[in-house]
């Protein structure tokens, strides 16, 4: 229920600041709070498609209409582009739309100008009309505003059929000259109401300009074949072309070469150079004389285009990379406390959605009663937000206090979740009641996740559930619970089959190895890395552990170069804690590695120091991530794109852009019979191909 009334809401909102932005020329909040609530719609209609709206702004393009202008159809579909926020992702679409598409590409870089989306008509050689994108497949007539520019052609070098779309754009210096004749916020505005003049002589009197970046040929015999020949034509036949134009292929050989016989100028690159580019063009933003907001990826191949289509808000072929801004502005919608594993409490900020370096933020930290103090926070103040490297996003700065009355925050002094009475501990307030749920819940949680005892089905919601109907109450219930006590209650998503995968997930859980359970335990200090460390030190069973912590033998532990004095006692006392000692001894009693095993940690680390990334489908390897564990188990670290750090690609079939990355970057490529050979010394024959040799591409 509150789902569908938060969707309810987000549609309504949207659609508000559409109509405002789109009609009126004016931004009720900022391009990137608009951005993550658009996000946030998106994936919960994703989540949730009962609940969405048919008039969404997700599945609609915000319409410019207005009821000043003649509507006029569209003849081609005039949309919007879907978004992207990191070059990764860039890389990403990429990569799938070769593997759709069957195909070698091509892709285009085109700068994506801010101004205003318009569409020109040409017959017979003569411009017709000039309108809008409107809703995308009804748009204004603006025609006699259109014919005031003088970049576009009135009549081409052709007698042909053709529509044209650009961007009608005002130079940031213009800008600077005439927004105070209509108070316009920014050059979008400006070139906005320009175009909707009811005057021709006043949109004359702005100095608007247009690039054109598609063309459409009635006549298909005489359509160039590709976007770059599209780009040459167009200005062959007297249109304005933005110049900063460049060919992404798998080399920059063939990228030139592509080039050169479309007769465009423009930059040629391979694949590998992308990250580069981007950060080049990110660079030299501010120097041009026109307003960018991002770049725009096409495939340039028009016949894989007509194949992949459109949806009913973007192209499939084409994806706009927004610059991210490391920092971005919102409101503090309300002030919550959380409860960690160990009971500390953190304050998070609530933030009215706002998009942030590549991600959708809605919480924020606040740290510490301290933190708060120093910038004064209060709910509903409007804040700044930043992002650092990876960490979670944080408010940095009040940038202008709420106008109710609401002075600096103060955390409650109770526990929100038990309320026993917080307690301090250095900077931080801290819950003193170990059964406290949140902290049960987190510790759980912490136990089961990913980077420790990888028990996928039991995850943060089900854990809950388990949680909430007294099925568990700690680590080691897990491994005493009756599982099929689930299925006579009855409860809502957890039936046979989750109770089959919460039963295999802690068999398998067993198995693990003994510095998994230790970093797994939770242990101040004891991380993956920490664990490592004692295990390399001599600690390679549980007992040695316990036995040197609880004789007080800080020496045994400071022996070891990596630690040091503090993080001695911090593991002292936590083996001194008699809860910790009572859910190891369960956890023995059920079954679980406590001690080192050599043999199994024995093998050879063959790719220590390297860096792995793998594409295509695999005959053994079905899903890749078992390609990957193998690699990981020996030494080697895995990542999701190949960058100049790679040393290694497996290739299995249908490898697309990655290929021609390594390629280019002198990455080894690894076959998978190769791959096998290497972990195996060829003693294990792999399976062979399939005879019909399908492929499982992901
Ligand atoms: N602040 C607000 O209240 C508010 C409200 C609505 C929309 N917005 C902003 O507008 C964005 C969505 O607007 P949109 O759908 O109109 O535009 P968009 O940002 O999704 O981009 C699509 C448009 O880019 C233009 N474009 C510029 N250069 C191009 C090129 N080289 N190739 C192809 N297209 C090019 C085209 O006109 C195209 O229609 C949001 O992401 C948000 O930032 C803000
Ligand atoms: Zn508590």
């Amino acid at each position: 229920m509150e789902i569908k009334k938060r969707i309810e809401e987000l549609t309504n909102d949207l659609l508000r600041y559409q109509e405002a932005y789109y009609v009126q020329g004016k931004s009720l909040i900022s391009d990137s709070e608009y951005d993550g609530l658009f996000d946030e719609l998106a994936r919960l209609e994703r989540e949730h498609p009962e609940y969405a709206s048919p008039n969404s702004p997700t599945v609609r393009v915000g319409s410019d209409l207005t009821s000043d202008f003649p509507e006029v159809k569209h003849t081609i579909p005039v949309l919007s582009l879907d978004k992207a926020y990191s070059v990764e992702e860039v890389l990403s679409f990429m990569t799938k739309c070769e593997e759709k598409g069957k195909e070698n590409l091509s892709f285009v870089e085109e700068e994506k100008i801010d101004g205003i989306s318009m569409v020109l008509y040409y017959e017979d050689g003569l411009l017709v009309r000039g309108v809008t994108r409107g809703n995308g497949s009804v748009g204004n007539d603006v025609t006699p505003n259109i014919k005031t520019i003088s970049q576009i052609p009135l009549r081409l070098k052709e007698n042909i059929d053709l529509v044209v779309r650009g961007e009608v754009y005002i130079a940031k210096e213009d800008f600077l000259k005439f927004k105070d004749l209509d108070g316009a916020a920014n050059p979008r505005n400006l070139a906005s109401g320009s175009v909707r003049r009811q005057k021709s002589s006043e949109t004359a009197a702005i100095p608007l300009q247009i690039f054109v970046y598609e063309g459409f040929w009635a006549d298909e015999t005489i359509a160039p074949k590709d976007h770059i020949s599209i780009l040459a034509k167009l200005k062959e036949l007297g249109f304005r072309i933005n110049p900063h134009i460049a060919l992404f292929s798998s080399s920059k050989q063939k990228s030139q070469n592509m080039l050169d016989s479309a007769k465009l100028e423009g930059k040629a690159y391979a694949f590998d150079d992308l990250e580069s580019y981007i950060k080049d063009v990110t660079a030299k933003r501010a120097s041009l004389e026109y307003e960018i907001d991002g770049m725009v990826t096409k495939i340039n191949e028009l016949n894989v285009r007509d194949e992949l289509g459109y949806t009913e808000h973007h192209p499939r072929w084409a994806i706009a990379y927004k610059f991210e801004s490391p920092q971005a502005e919102t409101v503090i919608e309300g002030i919550t406390m959380q409860v960690g594993r160990t009971g500390r409490i953190t304050p998070v900020a609530e933030l009215t959605p706002v998009a942030l370096g590549g991600s959708t933020v809605k919480r924020a930290t606040l740290h510490n009663q301290e933190y708060i103090n120093d910038l004064e926070i209060a709910i509903g103040d409007r804040v700044s937000v930043v992002k650092r490297g990876d960490v979670i996003p944080a408010v940095e700065e009040v940038l202008e206090k709420n106008d109710v009355g609401n002075t600096t925050f103060k955390i409650p002094l109770t526990c929100p979740c038990c309320n026993t009475p917080l307690v301090e501990r250095g900077a931080h307030l801290f819950c003193p009641n170990t059964d406290c749920p949140d902290q049960v819940l987190g510790r759980i949680t912490f136990f089961t996740s990913r980077d420790c005892m990888d028990m996928e089905s039991l995850g943060p919601k089900s854990v809950e559930i388990l949680i909430k109907h007294n099925f568990i109450k700690d680590i080691p219930d897990l491994y005493t619970f009756d599982f099929n006590k689930i299925l006579d209650e009855n409860i809502r998503g957890l039936g046979e089959k989750s109770v089959n995968q919460f039963k295999a997930a802690v068999e398998e859980s067993k198995k693990r190895p003994f510095r998994t359970v230790l970093t797994s335990l939770g242990i101040p200090e004891v991380g993956k890395k920490g664990a490592e460390v004692l295990i390399k030190g001599g600690f390679d069973n549980i007992d040695k552990l316990i036995e040197a912590s609880q004789k007080n033998d800080v020496d045994a532990f400071i022996k070891i170069p990596q630690v040091g004095i503090q993080t001695a006692n911090t593991i002292i006392n936590a083996f001194n804690d008699k809860v910790l000692l009572e859910r190891i001894e369960k956890l023995k009693s059920a079954g679980l590695q406590f001690e080192e095993n050599y043999e199994e940690n024995s093998l050879d680390q063959i790719f220590s120091g390297q860096v792995w990334c793998i594409t295509g489908s695999f005959v053994n390897y079905n899903p890749r991530g078992l390609a990957l564990a193998e690699i990981e188990k020996r030494g080697g670290r895995t990542t999701s794109s190949v960058t100049s750090k790679t040393t290694h690609l497996l290739l299995g079939k249908g490898g697309g852009s990655k290929r021609a990355n390594a390629e280019s970057l002198g990455v080894k490529i690894v076959t998978e019979e190769e791959f096998i050979s290497m972990i195996n010394k060829g003693k294990v024959i792999p399976k062979s191909e399939p005879e019909n040799g399908q492929l499982s591409l992901f």
